[in-house]
C-alpha cells in the first residue's frame, strides 16, 4: 500500500495542513512538513484524532445551511463562542498546551466557516442589485420605446390613428381629452425636486442633486389637459435643470429636445387658443359722417379720421386722390381740411376757441343770445340828448329829473349817477346823463352803443349851428333815430319853420313833409311840450320794438366811473341785459369784482336792476373806464382769474404802446409832441469824456430845441440807466461803454434806443442831425459774436494770440473786434489772423475755442471780452 502524505489527508479531512502536521507530530509521528509521508496505522490513527471534532463540524454545518444567512460580526462571534465550548466540553481532560493548540485550530476552522459565509451574503446582495438594474433597464426600454412611438406619431399624425375603442372611450364632449401620445411631464421646480427626492433614496442617501438623470417616467397613453390655470401656470415653468436656467435638462437636450419644445409651444398656443375664443376680426362700423366737420387748423389725417368716423389711411388716401402727399401724422392747413370736408359732401366750419378773458366776445354772445331768447320782454328806451351849446340840453335834462318822476319817488334824484330814468304813464324812459355828441362819441370810439334814441336840440331862436350839424353825423353814423326837440319856444322870436327847413337840408324831413322825422316844439324852461316829447320818444321806442330778456345774466356798461372815498371803486352801469343782482361776480373792463351794493338814480339800495336800469355799483376793486363792458360770471375766482389776465393784458399793451423818443423818431416826436427839450442818458469811459461830450450836446440848439442831460456817469451802462430813460422818455448815449446784458435786455423789451459811439463828433453830428430830421444812417452796426480771452500767448513777430472761447454767434476772418474789459471798450479794430488748432479758418461757431490776433494791438488779457461785428447797411426809415 502506497504511503499518505501530511497533505493528501489534510485535503482529505478539509483541514489546514499545519494543524495535520502537528496532529501528527502530537501522535509522535517523525514528520517534518505537510510532504512527509504517513503509513497506514498512522493515517487512520492521525484519521481517528480528527473524528471527535468533524460531527460537531457537520452539525454545526447543517445548523448554518438552515438557518437564514445573516452577515454580522455578532453572528460570528456566537459561532466562535459554540465551538469553543464544545471543545472545551470533549477535551476538557486534555492537557493544556494540546487545549491550546486545539482552541486555535477549533479558531482557525471558524474563522474558515465565516468566510464561508461572506461569499455567500455577497452573492445574494449580488442578486438583488442584478434583479434591480434588470428592472430599470427594462423600464428604461419601455419608456424610450413610449417616447419613440409618440416622436413618431408626432411626426406622421395621420399614420397613427386612434382605434375604434378608443374613439368610443373618449366622449366627445369632453374636448379637455385628448389622445395624443406619451407625456413628457416638463420638469417643473416643484416636479423636480420631486424626482430627486427619488432619485436621492435609490443612491443610498446621496443628497446632491442628480441633474443628469431624472427618473424617466412611465408614458401615459391619454392626457389630460389641465384646465385650470393653476396647472397651465405650472406647464409653463421652464424647461430646466437648473432653476432659472434654460435648456440645461440634458435628459430632454437628448434627440428629442427640439422637437419637445415645439411640441410644448403648440400645446400652449393650442391651449391659448381653447382658453380664447379666436378673436374674429371686427369690422369696424361704418358710421355715418357728420353733417359739419368742426375743424381746427392744424389737424392731422388722425384727429380728421376720429371726427369723420373714418380710417385715417382713408383720409390720406383721399387727400392723396386731391393731390396733397400726406403722411397721418402731418399737420394739414385750413384749406386742405375744407377740401376733404368738400370731397366728402359735408360742411366745415372751423372751430374757435373760446378765450374767456375775452369779455367783449362774451359780450356780444349774450346780446346775440337775447334775440332768440322766448323770455324777451319790453325794456325802456335809452336816450342821449345832442345839440349846439347853450342850446338847452342841460336845461331839458334838468328839468326831466325834477319834474318826470313819480309821487312815490318823490325828493327828485339826490344823486347824480350818469343816467337817469323818467316815468310817463308808467313807462320809462332811461336818459343818459352826459349831453353832446362828443360823450356819445366817446362812447361809441370805444365800442359801446347804449343809446337808441338820439334827442336833438336846437334852439328855435338860434337855428342849426356848426355842432348840431355834427351831433346829426355822429348820430347818422350810429344809425340811431333823431327826434328833434326846437327849444325855447318861450322866447320871443322862435322860429320853428326856419329851424325845420335847416334841418330838412340834412335829410330830417318831418312827417307833415311826408318823413319820417319826429319834430316836437319844446321849452325845456317852461316845461312847454314836454311831456309830448317823452311820448314821441315812448312812440319811437315802440316802433323799433326794444326788447330784453331779464331772466339772462346781467351785461351791461359803465357809463361812468370814479373812485369815492370810503366806498373804493364806484361805477354807473346801465344794464343792458338779463338782471344784475347784488353778490354777482363781475368782471367789468380791467377790473373784477363782487356787487357789493347797488344803488338807483334816485339814491336808494336795491338788490336787482333789470335791463336799461342805470345802477351804481360798488365793490370793484379798481376803477373801471367809461364804455368798459360788465359781464357776470359764474364764481368769483373765475372773474378773479378773467379780470386779472385783462389787467395784465391791458398793462402789456399799454407798454408796447408806448413809443420813446430814439434817434431816428427824435424829428418827428419833437414836431408832434412839440417838444423843447431832448432828453439823454450820457455814459462815457472816462469822466473826461463824459464832459465833453455834455458840454458838445448842450450846445446844439435846433429851432429853439435843446438837448437837455437829465443823467451821466462813467461806466457800462446799466439797468438802472435804462430804467431812468425809459420814465423820462430819453435816450441813452454810450461812448466807448456798452450795455451789461441786462441793461441790453430791459432796454429791448422796454423800446429805450441806445446809441454808441466811439468817436466825440459823430455822436454829435449824429444827435444833431436827428433834431433837424437829416439823420440818415447808411450803416450799423450789428454785434455778429461775442468771445471771451480765456488764455494769452506772446509769439515774437506776431504779437498776442489770444486763446478765445466763443460765446454766441460767430467771430469772422475778416470781422471787426471791441475788446472790452470791465465794461469799457479798450480797443476798436480789425482781427488780423483766427486759427482753430493752428489751422487759419474763415469762421468759428458758439461753442468752440479759437485763437485770433488783433491788427495793431497786442494788450489782451485774460477775462477780457471781445464783440465780433460788422457794419450793415441799413435802409433810412
Ligand atoms: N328862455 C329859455 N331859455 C332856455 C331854455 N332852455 C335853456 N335856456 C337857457 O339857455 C341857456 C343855456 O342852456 P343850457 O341848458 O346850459 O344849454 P346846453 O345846451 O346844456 O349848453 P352846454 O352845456 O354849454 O352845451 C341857459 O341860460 C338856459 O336857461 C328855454 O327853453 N327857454
Amino acid at each position: 500500500m502506497a504511503k499518505e502524505r501530511i497533505y493528501e489527508v489534510a485535503k482529505e479531512l478539509n483541514i489546514d495542513n499545519k494543524v495535520v502536521v502537528q496532529k501528527a507530530r502530537d501522535l509522535g509521528f517523525d514528520v517534518k512538513n505537510h510532504m512527509s509521508s504517513l503509513e497506514d496505522s498512522q493515517v487512520k490513527q492521525l484519521k481517528g484524532s480528527f473524528q471527535s471534532i468533524a460531527p460537531a463540524k457537520e452539525a454545526d454545518k447543517s445548523s448554518k445551511k438552515n438557518s437564514k444567512i445573516k452577515i454580522s460580526v455578532s453572528s460570528i462571534r456566537k459561532n466562535e463562542k459554540k465551538t469553543e465550548n464544545k471543545t472545551v466540553r470533549k477535551h476538557s481532560n486534555d492537557k493544556n498546551k494540546n487545549n491550546r493548540r486545539r482552541n486555535q485550530n477549533n479558531k482557525e476552522n471558524n474563522q474558515q466557516n465565516a468566510a464561508k459565509t461572506k461569499p455567500a451574503a455577497r452573492d445574494l446582495l449580488k442578486q438583488f442589485k442584478q434583479k434591480q438594474r434588470a428592472e430599470e433597464s427594462n423600464l428604461n426600454k419601455q419608456t424610450q420605446k413610449a417616447k419613440q412611438e409618440y416622436h413618431e406619431q408626432l411626426k406622421n399624425p395621420k399614420q397613427v390613428k386612434p382605434n375604434k375603442t378608443e374613439e368610443k372611450e373618449v366622449p366627445k364632449a369632453k374636448k379637455t381629452e385628448k389622445t395624443i401620445g406619451p407625456k413628457i411631464l416638463k420638469p417643473s421646480p416643484a416636479r423636480f425636486k420631486k424626482n430627486n427626492a427619488s432619485d436621492n433614496n435609490n443612491n443610498n442617501g446621496n443628497n446632491k442633486p442628480n441633474f443628469r438623470k431624472p427618473t424617466p417616467r412611465k408614458p401615459v397613453a391619454k392626457v389630460e389637459i389641465p384646465e385650470s390655470p393653476k396647472d397651465t401656470n405650472s406647464s409653463r415653468g421652464r424647461d430646466t435643470g437648473k432653476p432659472g436656467r434654460k435648456g440645461k435638462n440634458q435628459f430632454f437636450n437628448n434627440h428629442s429636445d427640439h422637437s419637445d419644445r415645439q411640441e410644448r409651444k403648440r400645446r400652449k398656443n393650442k391651449k391659448r387658443q381653447h382658453e380664447q375664443p379666436k378673436k374674429q376680426p371686427t369690422k369696424r362700423k361704418e358710421r355715418p359722417l357728420p353733417e359739419t366737420l368742426v375743424y381746427e387748423e392744424g389737424m392731422n389725417a388722425q384727429d380728421l379720421g376720429k371726427l369723420l368716423h373714418r380710417e385715417p389711411a382713408e383720409i390720406v388716401k383721399k387727400l392723396f386722390m386731391l393731390g396733397v402727399m400726406t403722411n397721418q401724422n402731418q399737420s394739414l392747413d385750413k384749406d386742405t381740411i375744407e377740401l376733404l370736408a368738400a370731397e366728402y359732401g359735408i360742411n366745415a366750419e372751423q372751430k374757435v376757441h373760446e378765450d374767456i378773458s375775452d369779455i367783449d366776445t362774451i359780450y356780444e354772445k349774450q346780446i346775440e343770445a337775447s334775440k332768440n331768447s322766448k323770455n324777451l320782454v319790453d325794456r325802456p328806451p335809452v336816450v342821449t340828448i345832442m345839440g349846439h351849446v347853450d342850446h338847452g340840453k342841460t336845461t331839458l335834462l334838468d328839468r326831466l329829473r325834477h319834474t318826470h318822476i313819480s309821487a312815490h319817488e318823490a325828493g327828485g334824484i339826490t344823486q347824480k349817477i350818469g343816467a337817469y330814468q323818467v316815468r310817463l304813464d308808467d313807462r320809462l324812459i332811461t336818459f343818459l346823463d352826459t349831453p353832446g355828441h362828443a360823450a356819445f362819441s366817446n362812447m361809441r370810439a370805444r365800442g359801446a352803443e347804449v343809446t337808441d334814441i338820439v334827442v336833438l336840440v336846437v334852439a328855435a331862436d338860434d337855428g342849426v349851428m356848426p355842432q348840431t350839424i355834427e351831433a346829426i353825423d355822429h348820430a347818422k353814423s350810429a344809425n340811431v333815430p333823431i327826434i328833434v326837440a326846437i327849444n325855447k319856444m318861450d322866447v320871443p322870436g322862435a322860429n320853428p319853420q326856419h329851424v325845420t327847413e335847416q334841418l330838412m337840408k340834412y335829410n330830417l324831413i318831418p312827417e307833415d313833409y311826408g318823413g319820417d322825422t319826429i319834430y316836437v316844439n319844446i321849452s325845456a324852461k317852461t316845461g312847454e311840450n314836454v311831456d309830448d316829447l317823452l311820448q314821441m320818444i315812448l312812440l319811437q321806442s315802440d316802433v323799433m320794438e326794444l326788447k330784453a330778456d331779464p331772466k339772462q345774466k346781467a351785461i351791461g356798461t359803465v357809463i361812468e366811473a370814479r373812485l369815492s372815498r370810503g366806498r373804493g371803486s364806484v361805477a354807473d352801469i346801465l344794464v343792458q341785459e338779463g338782471t344784475l343782482h347784488v353778490g354777482d361776480p363781475i368782471v367789468v373792463g380791467n377790473t373784477f369784482g363782487r356787487v357789493r351794493t347797488m344803488t338807483n338814480d334816485r339814491g336808494r339800495q336795491v338788490k336787482k336792476a333789470t335791463p336799461s336800469m342805470p345802477v351804481e355799483i360798488t365793490g370793484l376793486n379798481d376803477v373801471p373806464e367809461s364804455a368798459d363792458k360788465l359781464v357776470v360770471f359764474d364764481d368769483e375766482k373765475t372773474a378773479r382769474s378773467v379780470g386779472e389776465e385783462r389787467a395784465q393784458q391791458a398793462l402789456q399793451r399799454q407798454r408796447e404802446n408806448v413809443t420813446h423818443v430814439t434817434l431816428d423818431n427824435l424829428f418827428d416826436t419833437m414836431k408832434k409832441e412839440n417838444m423843447k427839450e431832448v432828453d439823454i442818458v450820457l455814459k462815457a469811459d472816462v469822466q473826461g469824456s463824459v464832459e465833453a461830450l455834455q458840454q458838445s450836446f448842450e450846445k446844439i440848439d435846433v429851432e429853439g430845441v435843446r438837448v437837455n442831460v437829465i443823467h451821466s456817469g462813467v461806466g457800462a451802462i446799466n439797468e438802472s440807466d435804462v430804467t431812468l430813460a425809459g420814465a423820462s422818455n430819453a435816450f441813452i448815449i454810450g461812448f466807448n461803454v456798452r450795455p451789461t446784458a441786462t441793461a441790453k435786455s430791459q432796454s429791448e423789451t422796454e423800446g429805450v434806443d441806445i446809441r454808441l459811439y466811439s468817436v466825440i463828433y459823430k455822436a454829435i453830428d449824429d444827435v444833431t442831425s436827428a433834431m433837424k430830421g437829416m439823420l440818415e444812417p447808411t450803416y450799423e452796426e450789428k454785434v455778429i459774436g461775442n468771445l471771451t480771452v480765456r488764455e494769452t500767448w506772446k509769439v515774437s513777430k506776431v504779437g498776442t494770440i489770444a486763446g478765445s472761447f466763443v460765446d454766441k454767434g460767430v467771430v469772422k476772418n475778416d470781422s471787426k473786434i471791441r475788446v472790452i474789459r470791465d465794461g469799457i471798450v479798450v480797443y476798436d479794430g480789425q482781427i488780423a489772423s483766427l486759427k482753430r488748432f493752428k489751422d487759419d479758418v474763415k469762421e468759428v461757431k458758439a461753442g468752440n475755442d479759437c485763437g485770433l490776433t488783433i491788427d495793431g494791438y497786442n494788450d489782451i488779457k485774460v477775462g477780457d471780452e471781445f464783440e465780433v461785428y460788422e457794419m450793415q447797411e441799413v435802409k433810412p426809415k
